[in-house]
């Protein structure tokens, strides 16, 4: 993609166009998030693990770690050293975590979970039966999981977590045949 693409691609008020935009896609090429080719800008493996449909993708995650929600702590840390709080969280927003997710049903909205080294599954149905609507996967080794039926929305996947390639080519056939995560 060129500059000038890029430029009218963004939800951006034009007249910080070129010259900003130039200057923030220098600082993300140096981190490696892009590299500027004679065609543009291009991808870097990195940048591809942020993409929405690429299989791998952390762009979920990524978002959930730069929510003020989790952000917020990391300006409280100098609070939190002179203070008696847990935690910089608890510091941030006056408590912990768990508490704070079982207020905010923004945290709640989980549509599937992998309960890796989860053994023959026994807190997964757990979770299942409680929150039908929620996809379970269980990861372990092949021989745990071996002959294990899980059920409409409980699967599982034998894989070695250690083993990372496939391991993570286990998950996603396994994610794929089960439903969409
Ligand atoms: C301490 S058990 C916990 C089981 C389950 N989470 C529970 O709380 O009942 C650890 C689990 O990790 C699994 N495990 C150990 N090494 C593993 C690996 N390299 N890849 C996947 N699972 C592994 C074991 O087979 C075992 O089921």
């Amino acid at each position: 993609m060129t500059p000038s693409d890029l430029v009218n691609a963004l939800p951006i008020n034009k007249s910080k166009g070129h010259d900003c935009i130039d200057r923030l896609m220098r600082i993300i090429i140096h981190a490696g998030f892009f590299t500027q080719g004679e065609e543009g800008y291009l991808l870097t493996p990195t940048s591809c693990l942020l993409l929405k449909n690429e299989p791998l993708s952390l762009a979920p995650f990524v978002q959930a770690q730069l929510d003020p929600i989790l952000m917020n702590p990391w300006h409280s840390l100098g609070e939190w050293f002179a203070n008696g709080d847990s935690t910089p969280f608890a510091t941030a927003h006056g408590k912990p975590l768990f508490e704070y997710a079982g207020d905010d049903p923004r945290l709640n909205r989980l549509k599937s979970l992998v309960d890796v080294g989860g053994g023959i599954g026994t807190v997964a149905k757990a979770i299942s039966n409680a929150f039908p609507q929620l996809k379970c996967s269980v990861f372990d080794l092949p021989h745990v999981v071996e002959g294990l039926e899980g059920g409409k929305n409980l699967s599982y996947i034998g894989g070695d977590m250690f083993k990372s390639v496939p391991s993570t080519d286990a998950i996603l056939l396994k994610v794929k045949e089960f439903s969409t995560i």
